[in-house]
């Protein structure tokens, strides 16, 4: 049993709306009421404050992070958002790399490795998302593929400040898709990524201190014995993040 903290997040997506987000948020601050588990949910841009306000006015711990956000300090670049305008409405965690900002929108390593050096001089909690496709699996391509993204990500980065990452392995053809690594195959990825986080910061405790979450078609029925494996420390959940029962059924499992 690792002394690290199981990390719990709810990635909505682009899903819900004001009546369905408050509802929701309000679900949560009811239901979750667990130091053990550091829980973070990840609503759409229109709704983070008023998520956020939620859990301040109930006195949840529950955190609220950004899915995305623009790595510049302000200025012309329309459609954009910035850190300091997630710090002003209580956001202090933001999302980088999943898969569907990398494979669908098209963002770069590079652009990947900007975002969380601006987060972490920003002061912000960052998780980090890496994954394999499916036909790189069976290219037996998958820790390749993870020590790479990590190690673009990861550029730059101090150990001091790998304190404030947290790493979410998702395989692509696992999200939003019902197919879930099985417990030993997620252990297996989970254990080569500590093994290249040794790697990268080598002489240090950063590989035994950074928690690593699995996501991909986690649910209630599967999250116990994926949560249960040594080096995988919580999860990051789509789909099943947006039911009270679901996430909370989880939570649950991770305590
Ligand atoms: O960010 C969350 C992941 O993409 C997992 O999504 P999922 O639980 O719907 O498979």
């Amino acid at each position: 049993m690792s002394d690290r903290k199981p990390t719990i997040g709810g990635n909505w997506k682009m899903n819900l709306h004001t009546g369905d987000a408050k509802a929701l948020a309000v679900g949560l601050a009811e239901a979750v009421k667990t130091d053990a588990v550091d829980v973070t949910v990840f609503p759409a841009f229109p709704y983070l404050a008023m998520v956020a306000g939620v859990f301040c006015d109930a006195g949840s711990q529950i955190k609220v992070g950004a899915q995305d956000f623009y790595h510049q300090a302000n200025g012309a670049y329309t459609g954009e958002v910035s850190l300091s305008m997630l710090k002003d409405v209580g956001v202090a965690t933001v999302l980088v790399g999943h898969s569907e900002r990398r494979h669908v929108i098209g963002e770069t390593d590079v652009l990947i490795n900007e975002k969380v050096l601006a987060a972490l001089e920003a002061g912000f909690e960052v998780v980090l998302a890496i994954g394999e496709k499916l036909e790189q699996r069976e290219a037996g391509q998958t820790d390749f593929i993870n020590y790479a993204q990590m190690c673009y990500g990861l550029a730059g980065v101090s150990a001091e400040q790998m304190s404030k990452v947290t790493i979410a392995y998702e395989p692509v053809w696992a999200i939003g898709t019902g197919k879930t690594a099985s417990p030993e195959d997620a252990q297996a990825a989970h254990a080569a990524i500590r093994g290249c986080l040794s790697g990268i910061y080598p002489g240090t405790d950063v590989y035994a201190t950074t928690r690593i979450q699995y996501g991909g078609s986690m649910k209630p029925a599967n999250a116990g014995e994926l949560l249960a494996q040594p080096d995988i420390d919580g999860g990051l959940i789509g789909g099943a993040s947006l039911k009270v029962e679901d996430f909370n059924g989880i939570i649950t499992a991770a305590q």
